[in-house]
Protein backbone atom coordinates (compact mmCIF):
# COMPACT_ATOMS: atom_id res chain seq x y z
CA UNK A 1 0.00 0.00 0.00
CA UNK A 2 1.40 3.10 -1.19
CA UNK A 3 2.03 5.97 1.81
CA UNK A 4 -0.11 8.66 1.87
CA UNK A 5 2.42 12.18 0.80
CA UNK A 6 1.01 15.07 3.77
CA UNK A 7 0.74 16.92 1.21
CA UNK A 8 -2.34 15.20 -0.17
CA UNK A 9 -4.36 15.87 2.64
CA UNK A 10 -2.38 19.23 3.95
CA UNK A 11 -1.86 20.87 7.49
CA UNK A 12 -5.62 20.80 8.50
CA UNK A 13 -5.91 17.59 7.27
CA UNK A 14 -3.36 16.27 9.05
CA UNK A 15 -4.75 17.96 12.07
CA UNK A 16 -8.23 16.76 11.71
CA UNK A 17 -6.10 13.29 11.77
CA UNK A 18 -4.29 13.94 14.75
CA UNK A 19 -7.44 15.07 16.51
CA UNK A 20 -9.40 11.97 15.88
CA UNK A 21 -6.62 9.88 17.78
CA UNK A 22 -6.61 12.35 20.33
CA UNK A 23 -10.08 12.05 21.12
CA UNK A 24 -10.42 9.19 22.75
CA UNK A 25 -8.11 10.59 25.58
CA UNK A 26 -10.37 13.60 26.36
CA UNK A 27 -13.18 11.21 28.32
CA UNK A 28 -10.81 10.87 31.18
CA UNK A 29 -10.66 14.62 32.07
CA UNK A 30 -14.22 16.22 32.12
CA UNK A 31 -12.81 19.41 33.76
CA UNK A 32 -10.87 19.84 29.75
CA UNK A 33 -13.88 21.82 28.29
CA UNK A 34 -12.32 22.76 24.81
CA UNK A 35 -9.49 20.25 23.21
CA UNK A 36 -8.44 20.37 19.88
CA UNK A 37 -10.04 22.92 17.60
CA UNK A 38 -10.17 26.64 19.25
CA UNK A 39 -7.66 28.86 19.34
CA UNK A 40 -6.85 28.01 22.75
CA UNK A 41 -7.81 24.68 24.85
CA UNK A 42 -10.39 25.84 27.96
CA UNK A 43 -9.15 24.15 31.40
CA UNK A 44 -11.05 24.81 34.57
CA UNK A 45 -8.93 24.18 37.71
CA UNK A 46 -10.18 22.00 40.00
CA UNK A 47 -11.03 24.05 43.42
CA UNK A 48 -8.46 24.18 46.05
CA UNK A 49 -5.50 22.40 43.89
CA UNK A 50 -2.06 23.36 42.74
CA UNK A 51 -1.45 23.87 38.95
CA UNK A 52 2.41 21.98 37.59
CA UNK A 53 3.36 22.97 34.29
CA UNK A 54 6.14 21.59 32.56
CA UNK A 55 7.57 21.26 29.15
CA UNK A 56 10.36 19.23 27.15
CA UNK A 57 11.93 18.85 23.68
CA UNK A 58 12.67 15.66 21.96
CA UNK A 59 15.17 16.57 19.21
CA UNK A 60 16.17 13.98 16.02
CA UNK A 61 19.50 13.08 16.58
CA UNK A 62 19.85 14.41 19.99
CA UNK A 63 16.90 12.69 22.12
CA UNK A 64 16.25 9.61 19.42
CA UNK A 65 17.41 8.38 15.83
CA UNK A 66 14.74 6.94 13.86
CA UNK A 67 16.70 3.60 12.05
CA UNK A 68 16.26 2.53 15.79
CA UNK A 69 13.09 4.20 17.07
CA UNK A 70 9.29 3.10 16.36
CA UNK A 71 7.59 5.91 16.06
CA UNK A 72 4.74 5.32 18.52
CA UNK A 73 7.07 4.17 20.90
CA UNK A 74 8.57 7.52 20.41
CA UNK A 75 5.31 9.34 20.78
CA UNK A 76 4.45 7.39 23.92
CA UNK A 77 8.19 8.26 25.22
CA UNK A 78 7.92 12.09 24.43
CA UNK A 79 4.27 12.00 26.98
CA UNK A 80 6.57 9.78 29.46
CA UNK A 81 9.31 12.35 30.27
CA UNK A 82 6.57 15.12 30.48
CA UNK A 83 4.72 13.24 33.04
CA UNK A 84 7.46 12.11 34.56
CA UNK A 85 8.42 15.55 35.52
CA UNK A 86 4.67 16.08 36.86
CA UNK A 87 5.61 13.33 39.18
CA UNK A 88 8.48 15.03 39.88
CA UNK A 89 6.08 16.88 41.89
CA UNK A 90 4.16 14.26 43.47
CA UNK A 91 1.60 15.71 41.30
CA UNK A 92 -0.97 14.57 38.83
CA UNK A 93 -0.80 15.51 35.07
CA UNK A 94 -4.07 16.46 33.32
CA UNK A 95 -3.54 17.43 29.58
CA UNK A 96 -1.01 17.82 27.14
CA UNK A 97 0.01 20.13 24.43
CA UNK A 98 1.80 19.01 21.66
CA UNK A 99 3.86 20.76 18.72
CA UNK A 100 5.82 18.89 16.03
CA UNK A 101 7.97 19.82 13.01
CA UNK A 102 7.52 17.18 10.71
CA UNK A 103 10.41 16.63 7.82
CA UNK A 104 9.75 16.67 4.41
CA UNK A 105 10.81 12.40 4.52
CA UNK A 106 7.20 11.93 6.74
CA UNK A 107 4.12 10.31 5.77
CA UNK A 108 0.40 11.20 6.89
CA UNK A 109 0.98 7.41 8.51
CA UNK A 110 4.47 8.58 10.30
CA UNK A 111 2.56 11.07 11.95
CA UNK A 112 -0.40 8.79 12.73
CA UNK A 113 1.54 6.09 14.16
CA UNK A 114 3.73 9.05 16.67
CA UNK A 115 0.35 10.00 17.59
CA UNK A 116 -1.04 6.16 18.11
CA UNK A 117 1.78 6.09 20.97
CA UNK A 118 0.92 9.36 21.96
CA UNK A 119 -2.81 8.74 22.75
CA UNK A 120 -2.36 5.19 24.06
CA UNK A 121 0.69 7.00 26.72
CA UNK A 122 -1.90 9.94 27.56
CA UNK A 123 -4.69 7.25 28.11
CA UNK A 124 -2.77 5.14 30.75
CA UNK A 125 -1.75 8.16 32.86
CA UNK A 126 -5.09 9.33 32.64
CA UNK A 127 -4.08 12.66 30.74
CA UNK A 128 -5.89 14.79 27.56
CA UNK A 129 -3.87 15.84 24.58
CA UNK A 130 -5.81 18.95 24.53
CA UNK A 131 -3.92 20.61 21.63
CA UNK A 132 -0.39 21.99 20.06
CA UNK A 133 1.14 22.96 16.89
CA UNK A 134 2.06 21.67 13.55
CA UNK A 135 4.86 22.79 11.08
CA UNK A 136 7.06 21.36 8.53
CA UNK A 137 10.72 20.93 9.49
CA UNK A 138 13.75 21.76 7.25
CA UNK A 139 15.82 19.07 8.98
CA UNK A 140 15.31 16.42 11.15
CA UNK A 141 11.68 15.88 13.63
CA UNK A 142 11.05 17.92 16.51
CA UNK A 143 8.72 16.74 19.17
CA UNK A 144 7.70 19.62 21.94
CA UNK A 145 5.47 18.46 24.78
CA UNK A 146 3.70 20.83 27.50
CA UNK A 147 1.79 19.43 30.57
CA UNK A 148 -0.34 20.83 33.38
CA UNK A 149 -0.77 18.67 36.27
CA UNK A 150 -2.52 19.24 39.49
CA UNK A 151 -1.31 18.44 43.17
CA UNK A 152 -3.14 19.57 46.87
CA UNK A 153 -0.74 22.28 48.10
CA UNK A 154 -0.18 20.38 50.48
CA UNK A 155 1.48 17.65 49.07
CA UNK A 156 3.22 19.40 46.16
CA UNK A 157 6.91 18.11 46.56
CA UNK A 158 9.82 20.49 45.34
CA UNK A 159 13.84 20.28 44.94
CA UNK A 160 14.66 22.25 48.22
CA UNK A 161 13.23 20.40 51.23
CA UNK A 162 15.42 18.10 51.95
CA UNK A 163 17.12 17.71 55.67
CA UNK A 164 20.89 16.40 56.32
CA UNK A 165 19.70 12.92 58.74
CA UNK A 166 16.87 11.89 56.16
CA UNK A 167 16.75 9.04 54.04
CA UNK A 168 17.48 9.25 49.96
CA UNK A 169 15.30 6.77 48.15
CA UNK A 170 15.39 5.96 44.57
CA UNK A 171 12.71 3.79 42.57
CA UNK A 172 12.86 1.00 40.32
CA UNK A 173 16.51 0.16 38.86
CA UNK A 174 18.93 2.28 37.29
CA UNK A 175 21.31 1.63 34.30
CA UNK A 176 18.99 0.32 32.01
CA UNK A 177 18.32 3.16 29.75
CA UNK A 178 22.25 3.57 29.16
CA UNK A 179 22.40 -0.22 28.40
CA UNK A 180 19.36 -0.32 25.55
CA UNK A 181 21.50 3.01 23.83
CA UNK A 182 24.46 1.12 23.94
CA UNK A 183 23.03 -1.75 22.04
CA UNK A 184 20.75 0.02 19.84
CA UNK A 185 23.50 2.17 18.73
CA UNK A 186 25.86 -1.43 18.44
CA UNK A 187 23.04 -2.63 16.04
CA UNK A 188 22.82 0.41 14.17
CA UNK A 189 26.50 0.37 13.47
CA UNK A 190 26.32 -3.02 12.11
CA UNK A 191 23.41 -2.61 10.26
CA UNK A 192 24.91 0.88 8.18
CA UNK A 193 28.20 -1.22 7.56
CA UNK A 194 26.37 -3.78 6.09
CA UNK A 195 24.82 -1.10 3.96
CA UNK A 196 27.81 0.54 3.24
CA UNK A 197 29.68 -2.47 2.05
CA UNK A 198 26.63 -2.82 -0.45
CA UNK A 199 25.70 -6.31 1.43
CA UNK A 200 21.67 -7.24 1.49
CA UNK A 201 20.05 -6.78 4.70
CA UNK A 202 20.04 -9.98 6.26
CA UNK A 203 18.63 -10.18 9.31
CA UNK A 204 21.00 -12.63 10.62
CA UNK A 205 23.84 -9.91 11.14
CA UNK A 206 21.84 -8.16 13.69
CA UNK A 207 21.81 -9.88 17.70
CA UNK A 208 18.59 -11.08 18.45
CA UNK A 209 17.13 -8.00 20.39
CA UNK A 210 14.65 -9.97 22.31
CA UNK A 211 17.60 -11.50 24.50
CA UNK A 212 17.98 -7.55 25.60
CA UNK A 213 14.25 -6.35 25.79
CA UNK A 214 14.48 -5.13 29.28
CA UNK A 215 17.35 -2.42 28.39
CA UNK A 216 15.67 -1.60 24.94
CA UNK A 217 12.33 -1.33 26.51
CA UNK A 218 14.03 1.04 29.47
CA UNK A 219 15.85 3.11 25.95
CA UNK A 220 12.53 3.53 23.95
CA UNK A 221 9.45 3.10 26.10
CA UNK A 222 9.74 4.43 29.68
CA UNK A 223 7.19 5.17 31.90
CA UNK A 224 6.81 7.59 33.85
CA UNK A 225 6.35 6.31 38.06
CA UNK A 226 2.62 7.68 37.96
CA UNK A 227 2.23 4.33 40.18
CA UNK A 228 4.91 5.77 42.68
CA UNK A 229 3.00 9.26 43.24
CA UNK A 230 -0.39 6.87 43.72
CA UNK A 231 1.31 4.69 46.08
CA UNK A 232 2.75 7.85 48.30
CA UNK A 233 -0.54 9.73 48.22
CA UNK A 234 -2.05 5.98 49.64
CA UNK A 235 0.72 5.97 52.28
CA UNK A 236 0.11 10.02 53.44
CA UNK A 237 4.31 9.84 52.63
CA UNK A 238 5.15 13.51 51.26
CA UNK A 239 8.94 13.44 50.44
CA UNK A 240 10.74 16.28 51.52
CA UNK A 241 12.21 16.77 48.26
CA UNK A 242 11.68 14.73 44.77
CA UNK A 243 13.48 14.67 41.51
CA UNK A 244 13.01 12.62 38.27
CA UNK A 245 16.13 11.19 37.02
CA UNK A 246 16.68 12.54 33.33
CA UNK A 247 20.64 13.08 33.39
CA UNK A 248 21.50 10.78 35.38
CA UNK A 249 21.83 10.08 39.13
CA UNK A 250 24.37 12.19 40.31
CA UNK A 251 23.58 15.17 38.71
CA UNK A 252 19.71 14.99 40.15
CA UNK A 253 21.33 14.44 43.37
CA UNK A 254 23.09 17.36 42.92
CA UNK A 255 20.23 19.26 41.88
CA UNK A 256 18.40 17.87 45.43
CA UNK A 257 21.63 19.31 47.68
CA UNK A 258 22.03 22.55 45.41
CA UNK A 259 18.63 23.30 46.14
CA UNK A 260 18.52 21.94 50.07
CA UNK A 261 21.37 23.64 50.93
CA UNK A 262 22.60 19.89 52.02
CA UNK A 263 25.30 17.16 51.11
CA UNK A 264 24.28 13.84 50.31
CA UNK A 265 26.29 9.94 50.82
CA UNK A 266 25.21 7.31 48.69
CA UNK A 267 26.21 3.94 49.12
CA UNK A 268 27.37 1.51 45.49
CA UNK A 269 26.30 -1.50 47.19
CA UNK A 270 22.80 0.05 47.78
CA UNK A 271 22.31 1.45 44.12
CA UNK A 272 19.42 -0.59 42.44
CA UNK A 273 20.65 -2.22 39.21
CA UNK A 274 19.13 -5.14 37.31
CA UNK A 275 20.51 -8.65 36.45
CA UNK A 276 19.89 -7.43 32.67
CA UNK A 277 21.98 -4.48 32.86
CA UNK A 278 24.71 -5.43 34.77
CA UNK A 279 24.78 -8.87 32.08
CA UNK A 280 25.07 -5.99 28.93
CA UNK A 281 27.65 -4.11 31.05
CA UNK A 282 29.69 -7.24 31.16
CA UNK A 283 28.89 -7.64 27.44
CA UNK A 284 30.05 -4.61 26.52
CA UNK A 285 32.70 -4.19 28.84
CA UNK A 286 31.80 -1.29 30.43
CA UNK A 287 30.25 -0.36 33.60
CA UNK A 288 26.99 -0.49 35.03
CA UNK A 289 27.59 1.81 37.84
CA UNK A 290 28.78 4.20 35.64
CA UNK A 291 25.59 3.72 33.25
CA UNK A 292 23.37 4.51 36.92
CA UNK A 293 25.10 7.59 37.77
CA UNK A 294 25.74 9.34 34.46
CA UNK A 295 23.54 7.34 31.99
CA UNK A 296 19.63 9.19 32.55
CA UNK A 297 16.71 9.08 30.96
CA UNK A 298 15.92 6.68 33.23
CA UNK A 299 12.11 8.41 34.45
CA UNK A 300 12.85 6.76 37.57
CA UNK A 301 12.08 9.49 40.98
CA UNK A 302 15.09 10.61 43.87
CA UNK A 303 12.82 11.54 47.06
CA UNK A 304 13.98 11.86 50.16
CA UNK A 305 12.17 11.31 53.44
CA UNK A 306 12.77 11.50 57.15
CA UNK A 307 14.00 8.86 58.82
CA UNK A 308 10.63 8.04 60.85
CA UNK A 309 8.85 7.21 57.58
CA UNK A 310 11.21 4.36 56.76
CA UNK A 311 8.69 1.74 57.89
CA UNK A 312 6.05 3.21 55.29
CA UNK A 313 8.23 2.31 52.35
CA UNK A 314 10.34 -0.43 53.73
CA UNK A 315 7.74 -3.37 52.43
CA UNK A 316 7.71 -1.80 49.59
CA UNK A 317 10.14 -3.63 46.40
CA UNK A 318 10.12 -0.46 44.23
CA UNK A 319 11.59 1.75 46.50
CA UNK A 320 15.20 1.47 47.20
CA UNK A 321 17.23 3.50 50.45
CA UNK A 322 20.76 4.38 48.93
CA UNK A 323 21.86 6.82 51.51
CA UNK A 324 21.28 10.03 53.74
CA UNK A 325 21.50 13.57 53.41
CA UNK A 326 24.33 14.80 54.91
CA UNK A 327 25.38 18.73 55.66
CA UNK A 328 26.46 20.92 53.48
CA UNK A 329 29.68 20.87 53.99
CA UNK A 330 30.44 17.33 53.45
CA UNK A 331 30.03 17.64 49.75
CA UNK A 332 27.78 14.82 47.81
CA UNK A 333 29.65 11.43 47.78
CA UNK A 334 29.84 7.79 46.90
CA UNK A 335 30.69 5.20 48.96
CA UNK A 336 31.89 2.49 46.59
CA UNK A 337 32.00 -1.34 47.09
CA UNK A 338 35.36 -1.36 49.29
CA UNK A 339 34.23 1.83 51.42
CA UNK A 340 35.99 4.39 49.37
CA UNK A 341 34.52 7.46 48.84
CA UNK A 342 34.52 8.76 45.52
CA UNK A 343 33.53 12.61 44.80
CA UNK A 344 30.55 12.78 43.09
CA UNK A 345 31.31 16.30 41.55
CA UNK A 346 33.97 14.43 39.16
CA UNK A 347 30.56 11.91 38.06
CA UNK A 348 28.48 14.08 36.10
CA UNK A 349 25.81 13.32 33.70
CA UNK A 350 24.09 14.20 30.68
CA UNK A 351 24.94 17.49 29.92
CA UNK A 352 23.47 19.37 26.20
CA UNK A 353 26.38 21.48 25.67
CA UNK A 354 28.78 19.13 27.35
CA UNK A 355 32.92 18.50 26.75
N1 LIG B 1 14.86 27.71 27.59
C1 LIG B 1 14.34 27.81 28.83
N2 LIG B 1 13.63 28.89 29.18
C2 LIG B 1 13.11 28.97 30.43
N3 LIG B 1 13.26 28.06 31.39
C3 LIG B 1 13.97 26.95 31.09
C4 LIG B 1 14.54 26.78 29.79
N4 LIG B 1 15.19 25.59 29.79
C5 LIG B 1 15.03 25.04 31.02
N5 LIG B 1 14.29 25.86 31.82
C6 LIG B 1 13.92 25.64 33.23
O1 LIG B 1 15.09 25.26 33.94
C7 LIG B 1 14.82 24.26 34.93
C8 LIG B 1 15.71 23.02 34.70
O2 LIG B 1 15.45 22.48 33.41
P1 LIG B 1 15.76 20.94 33.06
O3 LIG B 1 17.12 20.60 33.51
O4 LIG B 1 15.42 20.72 31.62
O5 LIG B 1 14.72 20.22 34.01
P2 LIG B 1 14.07 18.75 33.84
O6 LIG B 1 15.21 17.77 33.97
O7 LIG B 1 13.12 18.69 34.98
O8 LIG B 1 13.42 18.73 32.49
C9 LIG B 1 13.33 23.97 34.82
O9 LIG B 1 12.66 24.74 35.79
C10 LIG B 1 12.97 24.46 33.42
O10 LIG B 1 11.62 24.87 33.31
C1 LIG C 1 20.30 9.42 19.41
C2 LIG C 1 20.44 9.56 20.89
N1 LIG C 1 21.55 10.16 21.38
C3 LIG C 1 21.70 10.31 22.72
C4 LIG C 1 20.76 9.85 23.60
C5 LIG C 1 20.96 9.99 25.09
N2 LIG C 1 20.29 11.14 25.66
C6 LIG C 1 19.65 12.05 24.93
S1 LIG C 1 18.93 13.24 25.87
C7 LIG C 1 19.51 12.54 27.32
C8 LIG C 1 19.26 13.14 28.68
C9 LIG C 1 17.84 13.58 28.93
O1 LIG C 1 17.39 14.59 28.04
P1 LIG C 1 17.18 16.11 28.47
O2 LIG C 1 16.78 16.87 27.26
O3 LIG C 1 18.38 16.60 29.23
O4 LIG C 1 15.95 15.91 29.45
P2 LIG C 1 15.52 16.83 30.70
O5 LIG C 1 16.63 16.77 31.70
O6 LIG C 1 15.28 18.21 30.17
O7 LIG C 1 14.26 16.16 31.17
C10 LIG C 1 20.25 11.40 27.02
C11 LIG C 1 20.92 10.54 28.02
C12 LIG C 1 19.61 9.24 23.04
N3 LIG C 1 18.62 8.75 23.81
N4 LIG C 1 19.49 9.08 21.69
MG1 LIG D 1 13.82 19.69 30.71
Amino acid sequence: MPYKAIREIGEFGLIDKIAALAEPTLQAVPELLKGIGDDCAIYQPSGKLLQVATTDLLVDQVHFDLLTTPLNHLGSKAISVNVSDICAMNAFPRFALVSIAIPPSFSTEMVEELYKGMSHAAKEYGLAIAGGDTSSSRSGLIISVTIMGEVEPEKLTKRNGAKPGELICVTGSLGGAAAGLKLLMREKAIMLDHFENNEPYNKSVMADLKEYSEAIQCQLLPTARLDIVRFLHSRNICPTSMIDISDGLSSELHHICRQSNTGALIHESRIPISASTRRVADELQDDAITWALTGGEEYQLLFTIPKEEYELIDDYKEISVIGEVTDPDSGVFLSDIYGMRIDLATIRGFDHFGR
